[in-house]
């Protein structure tokens, strides 16, 4: 007889987390990769419909409103996919007895001080995104589903809307970008994230609650931005690249405040899972070779 293969939902197939998930988990099962038309997250009705039709064994969930500052101005759509969405997945995932494993953001602290942050530690999101972020891990939590949760910060990568890609841009067409340089966190590649997800499926044992998973190491949006463009010229002698200046950031007003302090301790993750995060310097290098 055979036996039925796992079945693997990813949700925004189409975001950078999303798209490497595609790639990592393919060999792990069969995947279904709904879009945005097929399964519209901000609609409760449509993702109970959908899970009951396909009832997955696996539901990872990177699929997010991520606009930072324009959820300022849609505070209902947000929490609709950040907040509301997840509690859906998590009642239904909890009735199939499926696993879950949902993305979470460095954004759902106030970034005050400068030790890096453990899982147990208060929050107090700055802004909507954050606080639609910090609704959905306590909602989906709440379900009793069997659930991780992978707090991230700063995802970028080869594709997408990234911060990364923005400064390469930027730095072709102007001589100087002032950035950012008193927020302090680590850039994480959207791979690693697609591997440790692949890693945690394979993974015999499964030990729901809330992880940090942030790249390796440290630095500023400015320090990010100049290790990026200190690299591109070196592969490339002959390009003219802005310098980056480090500004504060009362110097780069926004809607919505960003964290200070956006470190994330990643030991629970290393201790349970075994699974240590690159270093935002080698994942760098990996991601600048792949878009050369
Ligand atoms: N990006 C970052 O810097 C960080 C992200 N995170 C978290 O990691 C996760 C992955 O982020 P990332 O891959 O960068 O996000 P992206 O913005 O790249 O992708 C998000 C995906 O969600 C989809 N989506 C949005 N609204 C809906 C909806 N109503 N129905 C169905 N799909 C929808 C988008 O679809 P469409 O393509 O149609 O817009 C898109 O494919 C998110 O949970 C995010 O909060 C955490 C820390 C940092
Ligand atoms: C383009 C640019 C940005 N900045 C600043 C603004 C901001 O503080 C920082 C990064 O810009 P971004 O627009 O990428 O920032 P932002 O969209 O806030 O990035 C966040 O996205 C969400 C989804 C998360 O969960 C977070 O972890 C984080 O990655 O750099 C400058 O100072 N100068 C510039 O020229
Ligand atoms: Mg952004």
């Amino acid at each position: 007889m055979a036996l039925d293969p796992i079945r693997i939902l990813v949700t925004g197939a189409a975001g950078q987390v999303g798209g490497e998930l595609l790639q990592c988990l393919a060999p792990l099962g069969d995947i279904l990769a709904p879009s945005r038309a097929e399964l519209d997250l901000a609609n409760p009705v449509a993702i109970e419909t959908y899970l009951r039709e396909t009832e997955p064994h696996w539901i990872v969930n990177p699929a997010a409103y991520t606009a930072v500052d324009k959820a300022e101005s849609e505070p209902e759509l947000a929490h609709a996919i950040n907040a509301l969405a997840p509690a859906v997945i998590g009642r239904e995932a909890k009735t199939l007895g499926a696993k879950v494993i949902h993305f979470s953001t460095d954004y759902v602290f106030t970034g005050q001080g400068t030790i890096p942050w453990v899982e147990s530690d208060a929050t107090g999101p700055l802004g909507v995104y954050g606080a639609t972020k910090l609704a959905g891990e306590q909602a989906l939590l709440a379900t009793g589903a069997e659930a991780v949760i992978l707090r991230t910060s700063w995802v970028y990568g080869a594709t997408g809307k990234n911060f990364l890609r923005t400064i390469l841009n930027l730095a072709k067409a102007k001589e100087e970008l002032r950035i950012v340089g008193d927020q302090h966190g680590a850039p994480t590649w959207s791979r690693d994230l697609a591997r440790l997800s692949a890693h945690i499926l394979r993974s015999g044992t499964f030990t729901p609650g809330i992880y940090h998973a942030a790249g390796s190491g440290e630095t500023t949006w400015a320090g990010f931005a100049d290790e990026a463009v200190r690299l591109t010229q070196l592969r490339l002698p002959e390009a003219k690249l802005a310098r980056i200046t480090p500004i504060p950031s009362s110097e780069y007003p926004t809607p919505a405040a960003r964290p200070g302090n956006s470190r994330l301790n990643c030991t629970k993750l290393k201790e349970t899972y075994h699974y240590t995060m690159l270093d935002w310097h080698d994942s760098l290098a990996q991601v600048l070779a792949e878009l050369a």
